[in-house]
């Protein structure tokens, strides 16, 4: 099939570096302001992770970004698409997956497949060798007669992918896509996603999963409707501004009552037998000050560790990701 997006390519913003870029785009719902001020630039060929937790604002700044939702206020460009006015315009070159299962339960993976080519206005040739190039690719050729509905989490979600990208769009949005499916499903869901960015697409995915946030080129961390910060998984745990110190002690939870009391001290969390406690990076020497206090004794291990993407998530907002 020749490409649908080959004719569109010519109004897509070629110049520009940027599948994405938003200034101070802003959402309220009445008194609440579910996406706050946020500047946003993602790079074509990307893959760019919203981080949050549930409320944050992931799925409503993706709505912005697709046209689907009026912004109150800011400005956005997206495939050289100025929204909302190019709303329209823009709605052929984009997919998107939303985070609830939005196929047809009654209606079998093929037929799912065809309606939605035939939305795209795939002709009939293009629709069979599409759809039995997307079967394949996404491992559902064997379930190409069987119900949507009656199919496990893992073949939906690849089911709901195949359907996103049947018109081959330059830019894919993906609302939770892992939240229903076990972690080896996860990770062949990733791999295909890194397959369809190497072939050109620019892919924006929203997770509160942390081991899939930290698979994105660049992301950004969302609370409260509020960019916290975005860089790449790397830069932000590099550039974290608190260390790390991990405890390795037998009365955990008493201690923990006692470290997060100190003003210096961001968090203090169990993991297993030890306790990672989030230090401020201003405070010269963290072990020192940690082993001061009085509920530490003497057999009591602590040691300096790497930083992790959730320690990143806690020092940027003050708290878990299951507040
Ligand atoms: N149509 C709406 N009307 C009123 N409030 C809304 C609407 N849509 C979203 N909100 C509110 O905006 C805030 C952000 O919601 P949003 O769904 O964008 O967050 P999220 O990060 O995607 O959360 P989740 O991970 O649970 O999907 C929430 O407080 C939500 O209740």
């Amino acid at each position: 099939m020749n490409d649908l997006n080959d004719g569109q390519e010519k109004n897509l913003n070629v110049g520009s570096p940027f599948a994405i870029s938003a200034q101070k785009l802003t959402r309220k719902f009445s008194e609440l302001t579910a996406v706050s001020a946020l500047d946003l630039t993602v790079d074509k060929q990307t893959i760019y992770g919203f981080l949050g937790p549930n409320g944050s604002g992931k799925t409503t700044a993706i709505r912005l970004l697709t046209g689907l939702l009026i912004p109150t206020s800011g400005q956005v460009n997206v495939l050289g698409c100025h929204l909302p006015q190019e709303a329209n315009k823009l709605r052929m070159k984009i997919g998107y997956m939303t985070q609830k299962f939005s196929l047809y339960e009654d209606l079998t993976v093929k037929e799912n497949l065809q309606f939605i080519s035939r939305i795209y206005g795939l002709t009939a040739n293009q629709q069979k060798s599409r759809i039995s190039e997307l079967l394949s690719t996404h491992q559902l050729t064997q379930q190409s007669r069987q119900l949507a509905g009656s199919m496990s989490g893992g073949q939906k979600q690849r089911l709901a992918l195949a359907a996103a990208v049947i018109h081959k769009p330059k830019l894919l949005f993906l609302d939770e896509p892992t939240s229903a499916v076990d972690p080896q499903n996860r990770r062949e869901f990733w791999e295909q996603l890194f397959d369809l960015c190497d072939q050109g697409t620019t892919i924006l995915v929203s997770t509160h999963y942390m081991d899939e946030a930290e698979r994105c080129h660049k992301l950004a961390i969302l609370e409260n409707g509020i960019k916290r910060a975005d860089d790449s998984p790397q830069n932000l745990m590099n550039n974290m501004p608190a260390q790390v110190v991990e405890v390795g002690a037998s009365n955990i939870r008493q201690i923990k009552e006692c470290l997060i009391k100190l003003p210096q001290v961001i968090s203090a969390a169990q993991l297993g037998t030890h306790l990672r406690v989030l230090v401020n990076k201003e405070e010269s020497n963290p072990i020192a000050l940690l082993q001061r206090q009085p509920c530490l004794n003497d057999t009591a291990k602590l040691a300096i560790v790497r930083p992790s993407l959730e320690d990143v998530f806690v020092s940027c907002t003050g708290q878990g990701m299951t507040q």
